[in-house]
């Protein structure tokens, strides 16, 4: 039977959604044309009509009434974000038979198992391409054009706030706080920011990732998280130093132990493809057994390029049911156990500020000796502070999170040894 119209319902109109809803508007046409019958929009739910003014939103369209709109509608389109009550309104879209397409990364990286569960039990849809990078396809060839292989890691940029902060303190020397600023300006950060600067953002897409990945239950919960709250110039200084630069970088995994997924800033050498991704772009590689390295770049936050992984997701979701089936579901299978990623070797450098005085640095590799952390490289920096000290770099090989920060601690309680300034990771491959 020909499909007169496919009814699309909107949830929020803010960055995302008022982006979502011009490209519906304006691309009507080529979308009926694509689908074979023709998208409806029959409602926009806000929490304020008052505030949207774009040209392109009917605003009779507008509503407040948002779990009533889930109720009348084919496919609903959740760009709310946060937890509740996105997570009432997706499951109520599903048991009345809508297919869902969201953005919410926060919330399928707490809720998307029973998500994906409740879509499958109705026959419908949950299409997700814009949680995860933004405009860069990259849901969708984990959930289906690599079905086929085995991924080992995927390592990547996937948060365009912090990476805009990051490139911004390294290129133009600004302050933090004032390129927070501009990126909230830019529609870039999570209504709350803390979710992008403390690293929580990207834990979302990488416990996303590794579900996709690995098929295994993988929640915000399971990955290791540290953000870019503690970084300061001098750190930035001290990466250029090393011909190095600051990236926050989501890495998840899986090998004979099991799955590890964590977030954290990391040095990388300046000639990585990964310390070139500017701005708010993101790049995730993904290292398949058969297919070996791929590499996915783009814009990874902002309205349009975000809108345009939502509308490809309401074509293909529409597409569907107008053929009467529907995409493939998520398996969940795996029971492999997860790692604590915190527990992941690496190479780290510790600045510390020392007194200049006989036998400091002794002690202090006397030190990492004691935890049996080995030194790679130690420099002392000839100027000195108003106090007379100097900043002390030392560069370790491999080791754990866990006793890298037990070593720091031991220096640090011993007074005359020096304070810490900070610890980063170094990326070596
Ligand atoms: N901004 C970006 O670059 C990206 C955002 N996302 C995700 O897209 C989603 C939307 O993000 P933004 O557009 O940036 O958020 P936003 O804060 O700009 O817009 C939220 C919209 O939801 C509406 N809203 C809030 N509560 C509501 C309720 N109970 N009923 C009806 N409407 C309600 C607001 O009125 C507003 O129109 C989030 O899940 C976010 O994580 C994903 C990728 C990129
Ligand atoms: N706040 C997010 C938006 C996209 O997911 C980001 O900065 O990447
Ligand atoms: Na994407």
């Amino acid at each position: 039977m020909a499909h007169e119209s496919i009814k699309v319902a909107l949830l929020g109109a803010g960055t995302v959604g008022s982006q979502t809803a011009r490209l519906l508007v304006e691309q009507a046409d080529e979308f009926e044309r694509r689908i074979g019958a023709r998208l409806e929009l029959t409602g926009i739910a806000v929490l304020d009509p008052d505030q949207v003014n774009d040209p392109w939103i009917d605003k009779s369209l507008l509503t407040t009434d948002t779990l009533e709109l889930t109720t009348r509608a084919d496919v609903v389109v959740e760009l709310i974000g946060g937890i509740e009550p996105a997570r009432t309104f997706v499951l109520s879209a599903l048991n009345h038979g809508a297919s869902v397409v969201t953005a919410n990364k926060a919330l399928l990286a707490q809720h998307g198992p029973e998500l994906y569960e409740a879509a499958e039990r109705n026959g419908v849809d949950i299409y997700f391409e814009a949680a995860v990078g933004g405009a860069i396809p990259i849901v969708r060839p984990l959930r289906e054009s690599m079905v086929g292989d085995k991924i080992n890691r995927i390592m990547g940029i996937v948060n365009g706030t912090t990476n805009y902060i990051l490139d911004e303190m390294t290129t133009r020397g600004l302050a933090f706080d004032t390129v927070l600023k501009e990126a909230q300006a830019k529609g870039f950060a999570e209504a709350d920011p803390t979710a992008d600067i403390g690293g929580f953002d990207a834990a979302a897409k990488a416990a996303i990732m590794s579900v996709l990945a690995f098929h295994r239950d993988v929640r915000m919960d399971d990955v290791h998280v540290e953000g870019i709250e503690n970084i300061t110039e001098s750190d930035i200084e001290a990466a250029r130093a090393m011909n190095r630069v600051i990236k926050l970088l989501a890495v998840v995994s899986e090998n004979e132990q099991g799955i590890s997924a964590g977030v954290y800033p990391i040095m990388l050498p300046a000639d990585h493809q990964l310390a070139k991704v500017s701005g708010s772009f993101n790049a995730v590689f993904v290292e398949g057994e058969a297919s070996d390295d791929l590499m996915f770049y783009g814009r990874g936050a902002g309205g349009a390029p975000t809108a345009s992984a939502v509308t490809g997701d309401i074509v293909t979701v529409a597409r569907h049911r107008v053929a009467g089936s529907t995409g493939p579901s998520i398996p969940l299978y795996s029971n492999a156990p997860i790692v604590d990623a915190s527990q992941a070797h690496s190479s780290y450098m510790v600045r510390f500020n020392v007194p200049d005085n006989v036998g400091v640095l002794a002690r202090i590799t006397e030190i990492f000796a004691q935890h049996g952390v080995s030194i790679r490289a130690a420099q002392q920096h000839e100027q000195e502070d108003a106090q007379g000290n100097h900043e002390l770099w030392i560069t370790t090989h491999s080791v754990s999170d866990h006793v890298i920060r037990e070593t720091i601690d031991d220096v640090a309680a011993e007074k005359t040894a020096g304070a810490v300034i900070s610890i980063m990771r170094v990326f070596e491959e």
